[in-house]
């Protein structure tokens, strides 16, 4: 970045700063879609407490030489262990949208996972961001092909794993956009992944400010709690694309997503924003990652808003965790640089408390080095 974001006169140091830069410059409505979840919003609060609570204990005299923080998932480099969540409607935070999210995390060396709801269709994050590693999630939808042919058009476009959230059979009760007024994108916005019959390219038709338009009725996104195990067996019968499910906390079920042929399992709640009072994801992680036991990778997300919580994730099982509003707020505050910054943040805590704990790479963190404080 060169020195400013976006007009932000100070260069932030912390995802704080990012979000307080971020805050100072959204829709407050739009900042309370982003950052808030679902009823008194104490999971969103665990999340990040519970990192809190934990402690690290270094290991001194290694000799472990300087640490790099890459990782291989899903059998693919990644440069650093922290991948971008799927989170929807990235054009309400900058006019490019999902594009500049991508372009970030292609120079990042990271994958991003594309929403199902994002503000630009598949096909053009992907040709935004030459070289990005790209995932796709989806909520399974009752209209089973559609389903599929979504799935397709994701895996045409060159993503390379589908994933999919099951933690939403209903939509969370988010009560800042009820009594926000909250509940539909602007008028000049879609969600272009929702479109039956999409055309060949964007912004047919239209001046002045971008309009991504491909042509076709949009659909709306079905939450849907007669979903089941059948459903996802059906998915992965017709398509080649590994998947990874999102929003496992119980160590029953990331049992039965072992038997039912998953690539990965995301340890999730949603960012607190579907059912409240689920336990804080890195205090589920321990349990679900026994229930694997190593099988598949594991990831979580929830609450990651430093370098040393991505440790602590790491050492008690998961492969890579995700971040959510965090990239929210870097688009919001600077668009493509915002995104870069906030990843290279991450990074360098990263590789700093790597180091810290004598440890050259992700694979030497153990769950010996994490210490429950309180
Ligand atoms: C504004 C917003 C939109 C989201 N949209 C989606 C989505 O479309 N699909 C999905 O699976 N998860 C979605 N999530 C959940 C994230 O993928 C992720 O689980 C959560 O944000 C992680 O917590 P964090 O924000 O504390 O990092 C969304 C989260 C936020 C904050
Ligand atoms: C209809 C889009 C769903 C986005 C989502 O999952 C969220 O806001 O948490």
């Amino acid at each position: 970045m060169n020195g400013t974001m976006g007009g932000v006169a100070a260069e932030p140091w912390t995802l704080r700063e990012v979000e307080a830069a971020a805050r100072a410059r959204l829709d407050p409505v739009h900042y309370d879609y982003f950052a808030g979840g679902a009823g008194d919003e104490v999971t969103v609060r665990a999340n990040e407490a519970a990192f809190a609570r934990l402690g690290l204990l270094p290991r001194v005299l290694r000799g472990a030489g300087p640490a790099d923080p890459a990782i291989t998932l899903l059998g693919r480099p990644a440069a650093l262990p922290v991948v971008i969540a799927p989170t929807a409607f990235h054009r309400l935070a900058d006019p490019e949208g999902e594009r500049a999210t991508a372009r970030a995390a292609a120079a990042a060396g990271t994958v991003m996972i594309v929403s199902m709801a994002s503000t630009v269709a598949v096909e053009d994050v992907a040709a935004a961001a030459p070289g990005a590693r790209l995932w796709f999630q989806l909520y399974l939808q009752p209209d089973a092909d559609f389903t599929v042919r979504l799935a397709r058009r994701a895996a045409r476009a060159g993503c390379e794993a589908l994933v999919v959230t099951a933690d939403s059979p209903v939509f969370g009760r988010r009560e800042r956009d009820l009594r926000n007024g909250f509940h539909d994108l602007p008028g000049h916005l879609r969600c272009e992944n929702l479109r039956d019959d999409p055309g060949e390219g964007p912004g047919e038709g239209t001046g002045g400010e971008r309009d991504d338009d491909r042509g076709g009725p949009v659909r709306p996104i079905v939450m849907d709690p007669r979903l089941s195990w059948a459903d996802l067996d059906r998915l992965r019968a017709a398509t080649g694309l590994p998947i990874v499910l999102k929003g496992v906390t119980h160590p029953a079920d990331a049992r039965l997503a072992l038997e039912h042929g998953v690539a990965a399992i995301m340890v999730s709640n949603h960012g607190g924003r579907q059912l409240d009072t689920v336990p804080a994801a890195i205090d589920l992680l321990p349990d679900v990652a026994a229930a694997t036991g190593g099988a598949v990778p594991v990831l979580l997300d929830g609450g990651v808003r430093r370098g040393t919580d991505v440790l602590k994730a790491l050492a008690l099982g998961a492969t890579a965790v995700a971040v959510g509003r965090p990239v929210l707020w870097g688009l919001a505050a600077g668009g493509e640089a915002g995104v870069a910054r906030v990843l290279a943040l991450l990074r360098a805590e990263v590789e700093q408390a790597l180091t810290l704990c004598g440890c050259a790479s992700p694979a030497g963190l153990t769950p010996d080095l994490v210490r429950r404080t309180c």
